[in-house]
């Protein structure tokens, strides 16, 4: 393994929760902890993005993104990573072809917010991401049932696991995704930089 890469066993189930973290908050911890117990993994790593490809203004510098994000959630089965950067990827698509070739037999989940199956139909090769990985969607404050009904949600509907079988989804085989419903935070990072609590350049 590359110096620098985070560290899996064959078997293990890695949960991946991609993001700006621009910065951190308590809505990132708070859906690690529920992914980790509810969908029964045995770790997480935030993978601190390089820059959303979708997203047009470039987010604060990786070094500071990854400390505020390691002041925040410090716990033993969660790693935060710059692994896009030192791979070299950006769409998930990618990244995720990448590590599954870097780690033979670890049992990725993709995990993401709810608000992101709105838009999920305008990533790259989403339709790959869905046929590749089991998918653990997270709800979040806003439009559930807009969320729900979105193209990828639609498109995929039969391949939803129901939220009873959330602790096998790192081992069905894709495509599968499963929608948890849980208490929801309602806080995001433009809401932090909003209120002027965090500046994208120093
Ligand atoms: N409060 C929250 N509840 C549930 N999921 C969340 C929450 N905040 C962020 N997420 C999810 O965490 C992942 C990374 O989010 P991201 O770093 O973009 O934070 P954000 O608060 O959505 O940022 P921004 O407000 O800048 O768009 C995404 O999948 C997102 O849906
Ligand atoms: O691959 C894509 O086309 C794509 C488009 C939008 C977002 N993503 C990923 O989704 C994750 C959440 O992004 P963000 O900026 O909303 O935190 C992060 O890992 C992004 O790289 C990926």
């Amino acid at each position: 393994m590359r110096a620098g890469l985070p560290r899996a066993r064959p078997g293990q189930r890695v949960g991946l929760l991609g993001g700006s973290f621009d910065p951190a908050h308590e809505g990132h911890a708070h859906i690690t902890r529920q992914a980790l117990k509810r969908f029964g993994l045995d770790a997480v790593w935030w993978l601190v993005s390089p820059g959303n490809p979708l997203k047009s203004e470039g987010p604060a510098p990786m070094a500071r993104r990854i400390a505020a994000a390691r002041r925040v959630m410090d716990h033993p089965r969660v790693t935060i990573t710059d692994i896009e950067a030192r791979i070299g990827t950006r769409y998930t698509a990618e990244t995720l072809a990448r590590l599954r070739a870097l780690y033979p037999g670890v049992r990725f989940v993709w995990l993401m917010g709810a608000d992101n199956l709105l838009g999920f139909d305008r990533w790259e090769s989403w339709r790959s991401i869905l046929d590749s990985v089991p998918v653990g969607v997270l709800a979040r404050p806003g439009q559930g049932l807009a969320q729900r009904q979105s193209r990828a949600a639609l498109a995929y509907a039969r391949h939803r696991l129901p939220a009873e079988q959330a602790r096998s989804l790192a081992t069905q085989r894709p495509p599968v995704w499963c929608y948890l419903s849980l208490p929801k935070i309602d806080i995001s990072s433009s809401q932090i930089r909003a209120l002027g609590q965090w500046q994208r350049t120093p």
